[in-house]
Formats: C-alpha cells, structure tokens, sequence
C-alpha cells in the first residue's frame, strides 16, 4: 500500500489547531476543511487524466480532464466534515456514504448506514475519514466497496496510528493512504497518541473520555 504524508508547512499549521486542546468546534471545523483541501489536492495527483481538444481565443490546443472521477465516501460522522471541500476540489464527483460508530468498549466499528452504488467495477472512490486509528472502521469501509467490485480506493486521513496503517497493509485490499501525519501510536483506549481527541466529538459535540 502506498502511504504519502502530506508535510507542506500549511497543513501541519491547520492539523496543529486541530490538535490543541483549546480550539473551539468552529475553529476545528474550519481548519478541517482547510486541510481536506490539501490532503485532496495531493491525494488528485494519483487520479488518471486524460486530454481532450480545445480552443483557446488564439489557437486550438489540448486541455485536462480527470479520466474517471472518483465517488467520494465520508465516513460518518467525522468524515462529514471533509465532504464539502473535497466535492469542491471534484465537482465532477458524486457521492456515497457509510456510517460507522466504534464500541468504546470493543473498539470494533458499528454500522448503521450504508448508502453506495451497487456496482463499483472500474470506479475509483476517495474515502475520507480523519481518524485512522485501529484500522477497524475503515477497514470495514474499505471491504463493503471492495465487495462491490472496486479496485481503487484512494483513502484520505487527518492522522493515522502506525497500527492502523499496519492493519490496512496487511489487508490486501487495493488501498492508497494520505494523511497528513502519522502519530505515535494508540493508548489503551484505541485513541491516537498525541492525536486529537474524537474527531467526531470535537466537530459535532459529545463527552468521550481518552
Ligand atoms: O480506526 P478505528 O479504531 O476504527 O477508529 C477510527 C474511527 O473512529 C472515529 O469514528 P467514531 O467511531 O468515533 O464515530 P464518529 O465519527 O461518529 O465520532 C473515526 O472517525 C473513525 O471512523
Ligand atoms: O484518536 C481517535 C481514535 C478514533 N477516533 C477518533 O476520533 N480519535
Ligand atoms: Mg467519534
């Protein structure tokens, strides 16, 4: 599986405010947004493009398209979050989604809404998730698209743990991972070491303890 940390100065400044205690829902939501866009632009430096004749007003020429515009799937809740400005980056896009709580407990992800086409053969999908923790979650996503006949799922993070990183690799699923950080490791709870929090939570609300 191919892993590529996006380390431009400006993301690691939204992912910073992200990280802090004291950032308030909006100020998370916004710098969420800010950093889906560059995660996503470099993410688009996988998708195929193809050319196609056009005229400028001084000369015919070959312009750029995207040569299969991917489904985007947010992971809900905390995908949600990075929806709108992926579809803003592929307008061209359309959009499914899956909706996953983890046990606190178990830790393993509950499903509770699916919503994606019934046939993924030669679809890629972008998968955006913040939170790859344990892996379970999107795992689970991954396999539910996997089964649909896909073959390329590009997954777009906020911080990944080595463990889930593993996880995915080792699942033999057709998977490409971008994220802007990958961080210590998971504490006894499953949460990400220094991480975040529950991105869920701190975009939404809520009363998880870490
Ligand atoms: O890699 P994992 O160990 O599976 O953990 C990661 C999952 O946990 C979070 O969702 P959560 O279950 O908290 O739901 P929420 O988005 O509704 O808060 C996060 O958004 C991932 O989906
Ligand atoms: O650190 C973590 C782990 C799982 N889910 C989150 O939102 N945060
Ligand atoms: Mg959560």
């Amino acid at each position: 599986m191919d892993v590529l940390v996006v380390d431009h100065p400006l993301a690691q400044t939204r992912l910073t405010a992200m990280r802090r205690t004291e950032t308030d829902s909006g100020v998370f939501r916004a710098s969420l947004h800010e950093l889906t866009t560059m995660v996503v632009y470099e993410a688009a430096r996988l998708f195929a493009v193809e050319k196609y004749p056009i005229e400028t007003p001084v000369a015919p020429t070959e312009g750029t398209r995207l040569a299969n515009p991917p489904l985007i799937v947010p992971v809900l809740r905390a995908g949600l979050g990075m929806a709108d400005a992926a579809l803003a980056l592929l307008p061209e896009s359309s959009m499914g989604f899956v909706g996953l709580a983890r046990d606190e407990e178990t830790h393993e992800p509950r499903a509770y809404m699916e919503s994606l086409p019934v046939d993924l053969t030669g679809q890629p999908v972008l998968v955006l998730d913040p939170m790859l923790a344990t892996g379970g979650s999107l795992l689970h996503c991954c396999r539910l698209l996997a089964d649909r006949g896909c073959t390329d799922i590009i997954i777009c993070c906020v911080l990944a743990a080595p463990e889930g990183v593993e996880r995915l690799k080792d699942s033999g699923l057709p998977l490409r991972l971008v994220t802007a950080s990958i961080d210590e490791g998971l504490n006894e709870k499953a949460y990400i070491v220094p991480g975040l929090g529950d991105a869920g939570d701190r975009q939404f609300g809520g009363m998880r303890r870490f």
